[in-house]
C-alpha cells in the first residue's frame, strides 16, 4: 500500500469492534494532521454483511463510514456575495464556516436543510461536496478556458466551472441521461451560469464535437440576414407542442441518435450563428488535439461506495438494491470497462497541453488507480500531473504517486480519487 501511514501507533485506527477510532495521518506532502472519528463501532453500522464484505474485497477500511454523524454539508457561495454572509446565515438560520482549504466553500452541520431556504432559493449559495470542488480545483479553470464535462448531470462541478470560467470562454456538458441532464439545465437557469454553457444528451465514451473557438465561427458572422434568419430556424423549434410531444416519444424507444441531442445553449456558447453541419462537423485525432478542449472533466459513473449519504439512501431502498447496483461483480466489471473507454475519449478530445481530471466517488482501486494505470500503459502522450493546488488540502495519496483521495473519516468529506493528466506533443 502506498497510502499515507498513520505517523503514530499510539493513534493508529482501532480494529473493529474498537471503543473510538482515532488518527494522525501524514499529509501527502508530509505535514501531518489529525482526524478523531465518532466513538461508534463500525461493526454496529447500519451496513450488511455484503456491503462490509464488498469493502473487505476491495481493501477499503469500513471504519470510513463511521465518520457519518460528523461529516459537515458543504455549500459553494456564488461569487458575489461574500458581503452578505451574515445575510445568508440569518436565511439558513445558521452559522457558515469558512473551509479554509477550498476557497468559496462554507461548511454546515449535516442536519441542516438548506432547500427551503431563502439563499438556496434564490440561487446564493449551492450545495457541492468540497471534494467535489477540490477536483474542479485541480483544473485549474482560467478565463477563456473551453472546457468539457463528460459526465456533467446533476451540474454542481459544471455550476463551479462556470463561476470559475468569467466572461470568455465555453463550458459543454455531456451526460447520456437525459432526465438528469434536464436537472443540470434547470440548475443552470436558476443559478443564470447558462450564458457560457452548451449541455448534450450524449454518450460520453463517443461524443465527438470540438469547442467553438471565436475566430472559427466568425465566418458565421459574417453571414447575410437570410442565412442567419436560416441557420436560426434550424435551431428553432417551430413544431406544435403535440408533434413534439410525439417526437419525444420515438426518441425514448430508440438508441441515441447519431448526432448529440443539443438540449440547452446559451447566448455565447458558440451555437449562435453555427450551422447544424458545421456543428455536427467530424473531426480527426489530430484536429482534437489542437482544437479541442484546455480543460477536460471525467467525473466517471462508478458504485458511489464512497459517499456516505449516497449508501445511506439504501437503507431506504432496501439493501437489495445496493446489492444489485453496488455489489454485483458483474455491474462493476462493466463500470470499469466503461470509465477506461470515457477517459480515452475525454483525452482525445484534450487539446494539447491541455488538463484532464479523472475522478470518481468509489474508493476501490479497480475503478481508480487501475483505471489510471491501464490508460496510462497505452496513451503515451498522456502525463500524470502533480495536483500543485493540493498542498493544504486534507487527503490522502492514492496507490499510484500524485493521484489523491479524499474519505469522510480523513477528509470530513465524501470519499473521491482525483487524477491529473496533460497531454503531451505526440
Ligand atoms: C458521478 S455522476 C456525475 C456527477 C456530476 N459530475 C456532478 O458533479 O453533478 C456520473 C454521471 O455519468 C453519467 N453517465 C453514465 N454513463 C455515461 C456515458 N456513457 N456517457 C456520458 N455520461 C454517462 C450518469 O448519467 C451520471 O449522471
Amino acid at each position: 500500500m502506498h497510502f499515507d501511514e498513520p505517523v503514530d501507533t499510539s493513534l493508529r485506527i482501532l480494529p473493529l469492534g474498537g471503543q473510538r477510532c482515532s488518527a494522525a495521518f501524514r499529509r501527502h506532502d508530509n505535514s501531518h494532521f489529525s482526524v478523531v472519528c465518532p466513538m461508534e463501532e463500525a461493526s454496529k453500522l447500519p451496513l450488511p454483511d455484503s456491503f462490509l464484505q464488498f469493502l473487505e474485497e476491495n481493501g477499503l477500511d469500513p471504519s470510513i463510514y463511521t465518520a457519518t454523524e460528523s461529516t459537515p454539508r458543504y455549500v459553494r457561495l456564488k461569487p458575489g456575495y461574500e458581503a452578505r454572509i451574515q445575510e445568508i446565515e440569518a436565511e439558513i438560520n445558521c452559522k457558515l464556516e469558512k473551509v479554509d482549504w477550498l476557497p468559496g466553500f462554507y461548511a454546515l452541520p449535516p442536519e441542516v436543510q438548506i432547500a427551503n431556504s431563502k439563499a438556496y432559493q434564490e440561487g446564493k449559495i449551492y450545495g457541492i461536496d468540497a471534494a467535489s470542488g477540490a477536483a474542479v480545483s485541480a483544473l485549474n479553470i482560467s478565463v477563456g478556458d473551453h472546457v468539457l464535462d463528460l459526465c456533467a448531470a446533476p451540474g454542481a462541478k459544471l455550476c463551479m466551472m462556470l463561476d470559475l470560467l468569467g466572461d470568455f470562454g465555453s463550458v459543454t456538458g455531456v451526460d447520456i441521461a437525459r432526465h438528469r441532464l434536464a436537472a443540470c439545465r434547470t440548475m443552470l437557469q436558476k443559478y443564470s451560469l447558462g450564458d457560457r454553457c452548451r449541455l448534450f444528451v450524449a454518450d460520453g465514451t463517443a461524443f465527438a464535437l470540438v469547442p467553438q473557438r471565436v475566430d472559427s465561427v466568425s465566418s458565421s458572422f459574417e453571414s447575410t440576414f437570410e442565412e442567419k434568419a436560416d441557420i436560426f430556424g434550424e435551431w428553432t423549434n417551430r413544431r406544435p407542442y403535440k408533434e413534439r410531444k410525439r417526437a419525444a416519444k420515438v426518441r425514448e424507444g430508440v438508441a441515441l441518435n447519431q448526432n448529440p441531442e443539443l438540449i440547452f445553449y446559451g447566448q455565447h456558447s458558440g451555437i449562435i450563428g453555427l450551422s447544424k453541419s458545421k456543428l455536427y462537423k467530424t473531426i480527426s485525432d489530430t484536429e482534437a488535439s489542437s482544437s479541442g478542449y484546455d480543460k477536460v472533466l471525467v467525473d466517471a459513473e462508478c458504485t458511489h461506495d464512497g459517499s456516505i449519504r449516497h449508501i445511506q439512501k439504501f437503507e431506504h431502498w432496501g439493501w437489495k438494491t445496493l446489492q444489485r447496483r453496488v455489489l454485483d461483480a458483474e455491474r462493476t466489471d462493466s463500470l470499469t470497462f466503461l470509465q477506461l473507454k470515457l477517459l480515452r475519449n475525454g483525452f482525445r478530445l484534450l487539446k494539447v497541453g491541455g488538463t484532464l481530471v479523472y475522478s470518481t466517488c468509489s474508493l476501490t482501486v479497480a475503478q481508480n488507480e487501475d483505471i489510471v494505470e491501464q490508460f496510462l500503459s497505452e496513451n503515451a502522450s498522456a502525463e500524470l500531473q502533480e495536483i500543485n493546488e493540493s498542498r493544504n488540502w486534507p487527503c490522502k495519496s492514492g496507490q499510484i504517486p500524485k493521484t489523491l483521495r479524499f474519505d469522510p473519516l480523513t477528509s470530513q468529506t465524501s470519499g473521491l480519487f482525483v487524477a491529473k493528466f496533460t497531454k503531451l506533443a505526440s
